[in-house]
Order: C-alpha cells, then sequence, then structure tokens
C-alpha cells in the first residue's frame, strides 16, 4: 500500500462470531436494494460473499464491460464501490450496522475488462464506534489472472444505530425483498 493510513495503537480486535458461518459459507446482502449487494436492485454489481478463516470474508466481481473506466480497464469508482461493499460486509462481525466513514484505495495495477477479481477484507480493529478495515484484490480468472495485489483499500466504519436510517426512509423506492440488517423500521 502506497497511501497514507495510521491504526491507532490501542485498537481491539474482535473474534470470531459464533453467528458467522463458517469458512466458505454464504453471508447474505445487508440490503436488498443495495447497489454493492442486493438482488433487488437491477442495475447493480450483485457482489456475492462468503465468510473466510478467522474473521475475514471474501468476494467476487466479474469486470463487465458496463464498469469500463480507461479503455478496456475498469472504472476506478467500481473498483473503490466493491471495496467499499466487502469492507461492510466485513463489519457483519460486529452483529451491528454500520456506515463508511472514510475509504482510500491503492490503484496498483490496471485490471482488464473481463477479469473476475476476488477481495479480502477484515477488521483491523475497533475503537469506541469506529472500525478500521482493510482489503486487498487479486485477478483470479482471466488472461491477467495471478498472484499478485493489484489494488488495496483502507476503510473507517463507523458503527450507527438502528435509527440512523429511519428519516431516510421516504426515500426508499418500492418495497425491499429483505429489511436492512439491523433496521426494521425500514
Ligand atoms: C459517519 C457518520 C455516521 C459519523 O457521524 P457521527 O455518528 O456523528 O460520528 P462522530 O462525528 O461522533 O464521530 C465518531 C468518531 O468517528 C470519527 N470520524 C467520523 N467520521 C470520520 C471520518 N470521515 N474520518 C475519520 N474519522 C471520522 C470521529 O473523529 C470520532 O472519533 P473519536 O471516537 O476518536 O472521537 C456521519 O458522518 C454520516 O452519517 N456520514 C454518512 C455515512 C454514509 O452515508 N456512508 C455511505 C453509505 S454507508
Ligand atoms: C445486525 C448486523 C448488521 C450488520 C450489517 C453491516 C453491513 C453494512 C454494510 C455497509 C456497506 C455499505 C457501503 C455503502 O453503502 O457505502
Amino acid at each position: 500500500m502506497s497511501g497514507t493510513w495510521t491504526l491507532p495503537d490501542d485498537l481491539e480486535v474482535p473474534i470470531r462470531p459464533d453467528f458467522f458461518p463458517a469458512p466458505g459459507g454464504d453471508l447474505p446482502q445487508h440490503w436488498s436494494k443495495c447497489f454493492g449487494c442486493g438482488d433487488d436492485q437491477p442495475t447493480g454489481i450483485a457482489m456475492r460473499f462468503t465468510a473466510a478463516e478467522g474473521i475475514e470474508v471474501a468476494g467476487r466481481l466479474t469486470v463487465e464491460s458496463r464498469y469500463q473506466g480507461g479503455p478496456g480497464v475498469i472504472h476506478g469508482g467500481i473498483l473503490t464501490t466493491a471495496f467499499d461493499e466487502t469492507q461492510g460486509i466485513a463489519c457483519m462481525v460486529l452483529g451491528s450496522p454500520v456506515v463508511t466513514g472514510h475509504l482510500q484505495i491503492d490503484f496498483a495495477r490496471p485490471i482488464p475488462l473481463g477479469s473476475v477479481l476476488e477481495f479480502r477484507a477484515r477488521i483491523d480493529g475497533t475503537i469506541r464506534r469506529k472500525v478500521y478495515t482493510s482489503a486487498e484484490a487479486r485477478i483470479v480468472e482471466g488472461p491477467a489472472a495471478s498472484d499478485e495485489v493489484v489494488a488495496t483499500s483502507r476503510g473507517l466504519f463507523l458503527r450507527i444505530k438502528p435509527e440512523h436510517f429511519t428519516p431516510m426512509a421516504e426515500f426508499v423506492d418500492g418495497v425491499p425483498t429483505m429489511p436492512s440488517f439491523g433496521n426494521s423500521t425500514l
């Protein structure tokens, strides 16, 4: 990673909770209308996630041609979205909802269209409501596949109360197929 990111010294690292699936087990979408993971969001990127070892999660994204930024490569904003989503899903081990407060990406290598990206993310530690996360991406299928890390991300998420989204309920378009985790008011 070449960006600047300093972890506080006094972080607590969560342990894998009993409710977390075994490694390889599916993790749920956090909100069915989410652009990143929702199955009720036709224009989204519909990422799917599994639990990995420890408190790590894994997610995949096939780089479709509609995700193009520079000629033949993924748009940086789409890559950022995938990191945001994966790191948010990694926060599920806490069992309480979070939102993204800060996210920074290092774009290390060009990622050609048609690549299948694998993202790995985990919580590095928490302090008060702050949740420090990190993640990296590799191309696991396609002509450019290798073990090399093609992008990394660091993100600060904030634990929120379920009521956080209540003022936004009137903006939800239609009826979600699955309520937002931790928010029965939507
Ligand atoms: C993130 C958010 C909830 C934080 O607001 P808040 O709950 O009032 O949090 P506070 O301002 O009390 O900050 C809590 C802590 O987080 C830190 N913090 C908050 N936002 C931060 C940021 N962007 N960068 C770094 N630190 C941040 C504060 O410094 C504070 O740290 P401390 O515990 O060491 O004092 C609010 O800014 C928000 O709703 N932002 C929009 C989030 C969003 O929509 N994300 C995208 C979709 S998930
Ligand atoms: C009750 C447990 C709920 C845990 C749900 C945490 C998952 C939140 C993921 C948030 C990712 C949002 C990304 C974004 O919108 O920018």
